[in-house]
């Protein structure tokens, strides 16, 4: 039975134009109040991705005034461990994955939950159905910091995540022109093809097109920053806002 938290989630990332997140992450509890407050002021921002990897310096009752601020401010959020693999900062084991989000969770209430797709199966199934016992959309996501793959190997990718995740997400490194039309193919294709919502990103300059693409090339979500980047290519929010103005 998919709860409230999955429908709003889903619904913000079927719209004509891309979701904004802004990504957070907390060297300290003061700048990450900071980043709190400038996106709960910020109304482009529909989704707030708390990049819970960087949370380690706060304290349980930080972390649940911060999210209650960001629920109050209408803000959706989507809970993401990144683990170092993938390129962020958890050095932990798959077990520790799971306990990780099964504890943060009550803290922060999000409506999402990023979810690796090579963490291995078991543990994977274990968070999906956490994440669904609490009524959350599961993002399923897949990164690769140094390639893009090919259109087709792209396509199986979604496909397979598209099993088990109620959004699916690949960011990956544009080498080549090619390799950033194929990105926006992806999307199209993906659009057209998928029941769930897809976002899908080329990170580095090469890949930015794809983060400002619209219409039948739009990802369902884009990621971009009020400050501090958390991925190599992102736009500030009010470029990507203005271009949205202006164009879509
Ligand atoms: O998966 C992604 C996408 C991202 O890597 C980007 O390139 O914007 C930023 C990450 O914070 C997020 O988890």
């Amino acid at each position: 039975m998919k709860g409230s938290g999955v429908v709003k989630f889903v619904q913000a990332l079927q719209q004509s134009r891309p979701a904004i997140a802004v990504p957070i992450s907390a060297s300290d509890g003061q700048s990450f109040l900071q980043q709190v407050d400038l996106i709960g002021q910020n109304s482009a921002v529909q989704v707030v991705e708390w990049r819970v990897d960087t949370s380690a310096a706060l304290s349980d009752d930080a972390i649940q005034q911060m999210a209650e601020r960001l629920h109050q401010a209408g803000k959706l959020l989507l809970m993401t461990l990144r683990t170092q693999a993938e390129g962020g900062a958890f050095q932990g084991d798959a077990q520790a994955y799971q306990c990780e989000y099964t504890r943060l969770l009550n803290l922060i209430a999000p409506e999402a939950l990023d979810i690796e797709a090579s963490v291995p199966e078991t543990i994977r199934e274990s968070c999906v159905q956490l994440a669904h016992d609490h009524q959350l959309a599961v993002v399923a996501s897949a990164h690769d910091f140094h390639h893009t793959p090919s259109l087709a190997d792209a396509k199986s990718q979604l496909r397979a995540q598209s099993t088990w995740a109620d959004v699916v997400k690949l960011a990956c490194m544009p080498q080549t022109p090619q390799d950033t039309l194929n990105l926006l193919a992806l999307s199209a294709w993906a659009r057209k093809t998928l029941k769930q919502p897809a976002i899908v990103i080329g990170m580095g300059q090469l890949g930015q097109l794809t983060r400002v693409a619209s219409g039948a090339f739009a990802p369902g979500l884009t990621f971009a920053t009020l400050g501090h980047a958390s991925a190599p290519g992102q736009l500030s929010v009010n470029l990507i806002h203005e271009l949205q103005e202006e164009l879509f």
